[in-house]
């Protein structure tokens, strides 16, 4: 294994030190350090943050690898500067039992790029109507602690109760995708005024709300953990203050795509921001900024969720919902929040690894602790051109849009996944 020697870096937005990377762990960090067996990085510029960690990825294997595979979205991931990502159970078959999970968990193992932990579904096929192998899936090889049906909501509050229920023992998380049905049904974009003059069917806030209102109260009646997936309203933003000011154990995501882009985008009639949940308003945005601030949104979570082209490039009703995230999460997050670096970190890593109890993770470069981590150069700019992306899917919303900041290096326990800005296999 190569050591690595990284000078004049800036580990999370302090002064700029060495960083020496050896047997997989940071071996040392201080001014002026040696080892001359090392490859040298020059860090002067960049900013070293803790590998980030996204709990919300679609990777789409089993069952459309056209779309994605372990093995392009792991790439994708390591392009992003992620070292572990969280993969979402809606694949075909959905990952509803111990052999599916261990699956795509032996996949991550095998593509090795980022760790990949899989999620499993709450209940049967994402049907609604009875509960997985829970306990199967936690005692596999995969080690799952959440469960979700995103994609889908927990709409039956019994069934949604018996998970919480059931994950108690083992300190597990039921993740909602927080959508009433009966409120969404035929629904195309959020409803308001752009919905209207459309005359596009709409998905109103209420329909999140409603279910975050009743689930976190049912986490607080059952005395478990909630995880709350993609908030995108004002009024969602509320809900969990309140809650979590009474001490309900609920932690929340935001999506980089809900904190830039809102519903006019859907003026264009380009199905690459149909998106679920959908894009909203700018008083929605700046609620959201404010709550992921103040941590009432615990995390950015990118909710990558590539699709092919012909489930894309359709009329709009036609549309799968679903964007790229993994690729230009960073730079997202550099937009909105600005060079905020240990908020980032705490957004991006420190906060999704210790809810996802991802040990190794999220923890800042320091003597002694494995070497999973990012380098940023915060003053490039890159423009995205979807053709360049890792990821089998093309439907990212920020095509030919220029970017701040660039992953200059990602390494997996001391290994690079990712140099000069490149995916090293
Ligand atoms: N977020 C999305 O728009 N799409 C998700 C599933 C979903 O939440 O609908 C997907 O799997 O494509």
């Amino acid at each position: 294994m190569t050591p690595y020697l990284i000078r004049n870096v800036s580990v999370v937005g302090a002064a700029p030190t060495d960083l020496l990377i050896r047997d997989g762990v940071v071996a040392a960090t201080g001014a002026g350090l040696t080892a001359p067996d090392a490859a040298v990085i020059d860090g002067t510029g960049l900013v070293a943050l803790p590998g980030l960690v996204d709990l919300h990825t679609h990777l789409r294997e089993p069952g459309r690898e056209d779309a994605e595979t372990v093995e392009s979205g792991s790439r994708a991931a390591a392009l992003g500067g992620y070292t572990a990502v969280c993969a979402m159970a809606n694949t075909s078959p959905v990952a509803d039992t111990a052999g599916v999970v261990e699956q795509v968990w032996r996949l991550g193992r095998e593509a090795g790029l980022v760790d990949v932990q899989p999620i499993g579904a709450v209940t049967v096929g994402l049907a609604g109507e009875r509960l997985a192998e829970l306990g199967a899936m936690a005692d596999s090889a995969a080690r799952v602690r959440i469960f979700s049906d995103d994609g889908h909501c927990v709409a039956d509050p019994k069934l949604m109760r018996r998970a919480l229920e059931y994950v108690k023992a083992f300190d597990g998380i039921i993740a909602q995708h927080a959508e009433e049905p009966r409120l969404t049904e035929g629904a195309q974009m959020h409803e308001g005024e752009v919905s209207t003059r459309l005359g596009l069917t709409g998905w109103p806030a209420v329909a999140e709300e409603a279910i975050i209102a009743r689930d976190v109260l049912l986490a607080e009646h059952v005395g478990s953990r909630l995880h709350v997936c993609h908030v995108s309203t004002a009024g969602s933003v509320e809900v969990l203050r309140q809650a979590k000011a009474r001490g309900v154990r609920v932690t929340a995501e935001v999506t980089p795509h809900h904190l830039l882009l809102t519903d006019a985008k859907a003026e264009t009639y380009d199905p690459v921001y149909k998106v679920n949940p959908p894009l909203r308003t700018d008083t929605d945005i700046a609620a959201l900024r404010a709550a992921l601030a103040e941590g009432v949104i615990d995390i950015v979570a990118t909710d990558h969720a590539p699709h092919a082209v012909e489930d894309k490039e359709c009329e709009w009703a036609y549309a799968r919902p679903g964007m790229l995230g993994l690729e230009t999460a960073l730079s997202i997050a550099l937009d909105v929040l600005g060079p905020e670096w240990d908020l980032i970190a705490e957004r991006m890593s420190r906060a999704p690894a210790r809810i996802a109890g991802l040990e190794g993770h999220g923890v800042d470069p320091a003597p002694g602790v494995p070497a999973n981590l990012t380098l940023v150069d915060p003053a490039a700019r890159r423009t995205i051109e979807p053709a360049e992306l890792a990821s089998r899917s093309r439907n990212t919303p920020y095509a030919r849009m220029t970017l701040p900041g660039r992953i200059v290096a990602t390494f997996l326990r001391g290994e690079p996944t990712v140099l000069d800005g490149k995916a090293v296999k």
